[in-house]
């Protein structure tokens, strides 16, 4: 694998995915810095889910994904995650019988008959520094006993991401991480994800709650049939009027408008004809 110069934590050069005869992600590229919430945007089936997944590994791509200059893209999705690349999924549920800590602790089993037997036999314990640095970082180290039914919603999906962010994650994505939440619960997830990233972790956030991702993110990367179609600082983003486009199939929109509703409905809405 080579290592070239490249001052991103995360970058993708010319990322594509097929599905059959759907082009789901079409020469996509895009960076993460370290410290920096980066949004990825769009209509629903636009690709998002797709890309985090084809960064992950757990979709075949062609292009090239690179972890701090080097190339990765030829790595399993495991052995990304051991480098310091993790996700979450749009249906992250938690364990409920288990506690915070413990759904933590899941997160770090390596896959495996082998490994589990390993670990058994080895008497192997949870690394419990790893987990607590996880939890103060979101804020949850007082709830760490409790289970994920004695807590908030918006601090159930705070757990959701810290199981993504134990164990030396470097850059983080996020798919749909605050579906669900209201409007004050969502502006408190808000700065908890401005905490990590202060931490220096890379953040790729996919939302369809406009509000957060205008808010909260330092760019943003508009997709529409897998392809980028904008990219820039949120302020940008919104008075781009291929955006609105994409959104609604018609240019001769205001940009403001459409996305202002959008802040007032909280969320985005299919892509019109889609
Ligand atoms: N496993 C799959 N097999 C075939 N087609 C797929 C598969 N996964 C996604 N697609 C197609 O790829 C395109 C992109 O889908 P994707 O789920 O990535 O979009 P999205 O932007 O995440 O949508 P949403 O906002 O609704 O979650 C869609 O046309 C979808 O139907």
């Amino acid at each position: 694998m080579s290592v070239e110069s490249s001052s991103s934590l995360l970058e993708t050069r010319r990322l594509s995915v097929r599905y059959g005869g759907v082009v789901a992600n079409d020469d996509v590229a895009l960076t993460v810095e370290a410290g920096e919430i980066v949004g990825l945007i769009g209509p629903n089936g636009a690709g998002k889910t797709t890309f985090v997944d084809a960064v992950t590994g757990f979709t075949r791509s062609t292009g090239e994904v690179r972890l701090a200059g080097q190339r990765i893209d030829g790595y399993s999705s495991h052995r990304r995650r051991s480098g310091g690349m993790a996700r979450t999924w749009q249906a992250g549920e938690l364990f409920g019988d288990l506690t915070v800590a413990q759904n933590l602790a899941v997160a770090l089993q390596r896959p495996g008959i082998r490994a589990l037997l390993a670990d058994i036999i080895t008497g192997s314990a949870p690394p419990v520094e790893a987990i607590d640095t996880a939890l103060e970082m979101v804020g949850l180290a007082d709830v760490a006993d409790r289970r994920p039914s004695e807590l908030a919603l918006g601090q159930q999906k705070m757990v959701g991401v810290a199981r993504a962010l134990v164990g030396g994650t470097r850059v983080v994505l996020l798919d749909e991480p605050a579906a669900g939440l209201d409007t004050h619960e969502s502006q408190h997830f808000g700065e908890e994800l401005r905490r990590i990233a202060a931490a220096g972790i890379g953040v790729l956030l996919i939302d369809h709650d406009m509000s957060l991702v205008l808010d909260v993110c330092d760019r943003l990367y508009v997709l529409d049939f897998g392809k980028v179609i904008a990219t820039g600082k949120p302020q940008q983003i919104r008075d781009d009027p291929r955006v609105v486009a994409a959104y609604l199939g018609s240019p001769d929109v205001e940009p403001s408008d459409v996305l202002d509703s959008q802040l007032t409905s909280g969320t985005t809405s299919p892509q019109k004809g889609r």
